[in-house]
Order: C-alpha cells, then structure tokens, then sequence
C-alpha cells in the first residue's frame, strides 16, 4: 500500500485487523497515529499555544495522545472532551494525559486547534450545539488540524453530515479515504497530509499522482508514436479543439474528419472532409488509427447518429465525450466496443448510466464494469475507473477549468495518451494530470485553448 491509497472506513478496519493480527495491538497504532500527528502539528505551529479537542471513540484517543506528546515537548495544550471515551484503546490514552479535561462547551479558544472528536466512526450528523462550538473553535484559531477527517463528513461518500468548518490541514490516518478527495468534504481544509501507521492493504484505489511519462524511441516514426482522428459534426470549434489537444499531446500525427474543409488551427493537423457517414467509415478503416474521437460537436441530429455509428463500428479505440455520450445514453452504453475511453460529466454520466447508488468512485467503477470501458467521470472531483476495479481520483484541479471547451480538450489529449499508450486506464490517467497541470500553469481566467498550449512543458516536465 502507499499513502496515495483510498481506504472506505471498513476496508481501514480491516487493515487495523490485519497489523492486530500480526502482533501489533490497537492502542500501539493510536500512539503511532498520535505521534506522526503530533509531528506535523509540532512542525506547523511550534510552541503556539493549542486546544484538542477528544470525541469518545478512537478519533478522541488519538488526540489524547496528541496532546500528551505535545505538552511534553512544551507546547502549552488545553483538552476539552465530548463526554467519556467509550473505547479501551481511547480510555488507555486518556489515563496517559495527566492533564485537566475541560467538557468542550466551555472551551475557549486557542490559537491551534485539534478536532479529534470523530473520523471513521462517525455515523450521523454532529449535534447542532457541538457541531457550531467546533465552527467557533475552528474560526478562531489561526492553525486548525482535522486528524483522520474532519468531523462531520461521511467517511465513504465525502458528504457532509453536519456543518464542517474549514481546516487549514487534515491530517489522513494510515491512508487515504474517499473523503478526502470527494466534494463536499474534499473543499473542508486546505492541506491534506498523510501519516503512515504501519498498516497495509491493496492499493486498487489510488489518488492520481503524477505520471512518469517517456521520450519517443530513437527509431520512432509518427505512425509508430500513435495516429489519432477525431470525427467533428455540426459544431466544428469543439472537434478543432480536441484535434489541437490531440495534436500537442505526444501522439505522432492527427486527423481530423469534418463536415468542411479546410478547419482552420495547426497545419500540422491533417483536415479531411467526410459529409456521409460512409465516407467516415472509408477514413476510419485505416488499421495504424491508435485511437479515434467522437462526441465533441457532433451534433445530435440523425446526421450525427450515423456518423457515431461508423464510429462505433470501426474497431479501432475509441475515447466517446460530449453528444456521443447523449446519443449513446439514448440507445445503449454497452454498444460501447471494450477498450473504449468514455468521459461524462455528471449530467452525461446519469443520462448514460442512470442514479448509480455509493460514492462517486462506486458509481465510476460501477460504469466501467457496466460497459466495459474506462470512464473518467469529470468535475471537480474526477474519477478514473477501469473495468477491473482499478481507480485513480484526481482532486484539487483548478476552478478556472469550469470553462466552455476544456472537456473537449481533454478528450483530445486523452485519445493522444491512448495513441501513445495503447493503454486506456492509464492513458486516462496520464491526460487527466496533464490536463490539471496544464490548468495549474494557466493561471486565471484561461480559455480552453490557452490550455493546449501548455501541455509541451507540462509533458517535459514529467519525462
Ligand atoms: N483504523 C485504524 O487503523 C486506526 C484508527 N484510529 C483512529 O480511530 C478512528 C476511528 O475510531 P472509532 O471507530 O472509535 O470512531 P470515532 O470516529 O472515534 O467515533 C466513534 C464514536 O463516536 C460515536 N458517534 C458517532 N457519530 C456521532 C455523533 N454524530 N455524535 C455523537 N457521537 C457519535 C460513536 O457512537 P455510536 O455511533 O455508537 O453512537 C462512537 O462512540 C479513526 O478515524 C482514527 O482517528 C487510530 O487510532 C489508529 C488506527
Ligand atoms: N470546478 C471545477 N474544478 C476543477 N475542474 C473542473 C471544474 N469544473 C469543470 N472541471 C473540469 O473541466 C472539464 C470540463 O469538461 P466539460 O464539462 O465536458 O466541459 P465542455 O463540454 O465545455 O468542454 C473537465 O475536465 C472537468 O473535470
Ligand atoms: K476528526
């Protein structure tokens, strides 16, 4: 397992049964988890005086050792708890703090704060009196640490079950969880560090982290580093725009197949025009094509559906965004042929898949296995799922990407990554980072082709 691992609250039980089992007891892990905590706070706010604040359960146990450790390295820390600590693990490590306990009604504020009144366990909403004390508390300090989560987010989902306030650092337990990457709770703190516990488990569900990404072969020619089409419709800007982001993604040569000639942009791209969805048939049966695009400005006419029907039919990758997506949700996602790349927001995913049950990662990897396709389910929050279970979940992109066109940028690099790879999850992958980055360097106030642009130094950047 690495820290990028995302753990739900039981996969983590089970991850504590498995150290437990190997001889590793329960409270040894809090202290491990209160020490690599303690150190980050220590770091951040040195001597600045520091209120904890202990819930019943485990969560509160680990800030009873926070505190105690903390206080010992002569940092001046006040506890306040919300009634007994009901676990023995979390008893154990209030008997260790020789300090007073003041209940958290009537703690003041300080200017470091620790919420450790709930993580994993939490299984409702905060009580109204507790959940605005905490606000204050939170408010007032000038450094804020949520351990494990913040209280009040469900663990599994990233909902909010209460009011949350907003933490300068969260600090994960032993891994990652869904909350800590889905929106709404993935907005609650502004830093997120991990501190290892110790525990192992599968790492099916990562974080996205950067990607290695490679130089072309020394005997490389543009077929052999990936040919890509990208079939336009009544709407020419869009598939230009993927065909751009195609084109500055690596992949070795581009087409573009539209309703007019010539497109316009790079003449590096090759415009071809194909009106009748035979003719789109004909230009798609070239068996070099690594990855062939459809959807952005397609259109939904019954001009549209026959062209994304040569399209499905071409047996070559394909990376579906936009109208295809509507047009297909129409009929049927699993027409989708295997290997395929689909990209949906949130109102194309449910127009295809329908209100899927879970989290956002479940809902993704539910899709994947459905159709049989990658998918990368776009927002804020963006989740890479694979038919196999394997997902990556990508958090914290710029806001400035809430523009017309940069999903229409993003096929494009995707099919490019696709070209390159031949790989769809990890294609996926690679132009979801890229494709954030791209967003990162772009600043403020960016239009979608401003992103294109930066992607030769966001690839230099990852060789
Ligand atoms: N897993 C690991 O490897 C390790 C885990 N560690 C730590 O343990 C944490 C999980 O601990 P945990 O399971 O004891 O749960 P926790 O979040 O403390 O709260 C549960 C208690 O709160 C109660 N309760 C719930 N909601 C409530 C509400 N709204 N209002 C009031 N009460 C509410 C609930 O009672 P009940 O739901 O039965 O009413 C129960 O008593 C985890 O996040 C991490 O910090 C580390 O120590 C080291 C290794
Ligand atoms: N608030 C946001 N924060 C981060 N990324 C966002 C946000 N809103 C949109 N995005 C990203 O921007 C892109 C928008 O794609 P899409 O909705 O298909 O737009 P369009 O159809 O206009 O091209 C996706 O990659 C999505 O993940
Ligand atoms: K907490």
């Amino acid at each position: 397992m690495t820290l990028a691992s995302v753990l739900t609250a039981a996969q983590m039980r089970d991850a504590e049964q498995v150290a437990m089992a190997a001889g590793v007891t329960e409270y040894a892990l809090m202290e491990r988890a209160g020490a690599a905590a303690a150190e980050i706070i220590w770091r951040a706010g040195a001597k600045r005086d520091l209120l904890v604040l202990c819930g019943p359960g485990n969560n509160g146990g680990d800030g009873f050792v926070i505190a105690r450790l903390l206080r010992a390295r002569g940092v001046p820390v006040r506890v306040a708890a919300l009634g007994e600590s009901r676990t023995e693990s979390s008893r154990t490590a209030r008997a260790a703090w020789n300090g007073p306990i003041e209940p958290l009604a009537d703690a003041a504020p300080a200017t470091q704060m620790v919420d450790a009144l709930f993580g994993t366990g939490l299984s409702r909403g905060l009580d109204t009196a507790v959940a605005d004390q905490l606000a204050m508390l939170t408010a007032q300090a000038s450094f804020s640490y949520a351990i494990d989560l913040p209280s009040g987010v469900e663990t599994d989902s990233g909902a909010l079950l209460s009011r949350v306030p907003a933490f300068g650092i969260c600090i994960a337990l032993g891994a990652l969880k869904p909350a800590h990457l889905l929106y709404p709770a993935a907005g609650c703190f502004e830093r997120l560090l991990c501190a290892d516990i110790g525990t192992e488990a599968p790492d099916r569900i990562c974080r996205l982290e950067p990607p290695a990404l490679a130089i072309p072969a020394a005997a490389a020619h543009k077929y052999s580093r990936g040919l890509v089409a990208i079939v336009g419709g009544a709407m020419a800007g869009a598939s230009r725009l993927a065909s751009h982001a195609a084109a500055r993604s690596g992949a070795g040569m581009v087409r573009h197949i539209g309703l007019e000639s010539p497109i316009g942009g790079p003449d590096a791209i090759v415009a071809l025009q194909g009106d009748e969805a035979d003719e789109v048939t004909a230009l798609l049966s070239d068996q070099r094509l690594a990855a062939v695009v459809a959807g952005p400005g397609l259109g939904r006419d019954d001009r549209a559906r026959a062209r994304l029907a040569s399209v499905l039919t071409c047996g070559r990758p394909l990376v579906l965004d936009a109208d295809a997506l509507t047009l297909l949700g129409e009929e049927n996602a699993s027409a989708v042929p295997a290997g395929s790349i689909l990209t949906p927001h949130e109102g194309e995913f449910v127009r295809l898949f329908g209100d899927l049950p879970g989290s956002k990662i479940d809902k993704a990897l539910k899709a994947a296995r459905r159709s049989g396709a990658v998918i990368i389910y776009k927002g804020a929050d963006c989740v890479i799922a694979a038919p196999d279970g394997r997902a990556a979940v990508a958090t914290g992109a710029s806001s400035w990407l809430s523009t017309a066109g940069t999903g229409d940028v993003l096929a494009g690099l995707v099919a490019g990554r696709l070209a390159v790879t031949g790989d769809p999850f990890r294609a996926a992958c690679e132009a979801v980072w890229l494709h954030g980055d791209a967003a990162r360097r772009a600043g403020a106030a960016f239009i979608a082709d401003d992103l294109i642009m930066q992607f030769p130094a966001v690839i230099a950047s990852r060789l």
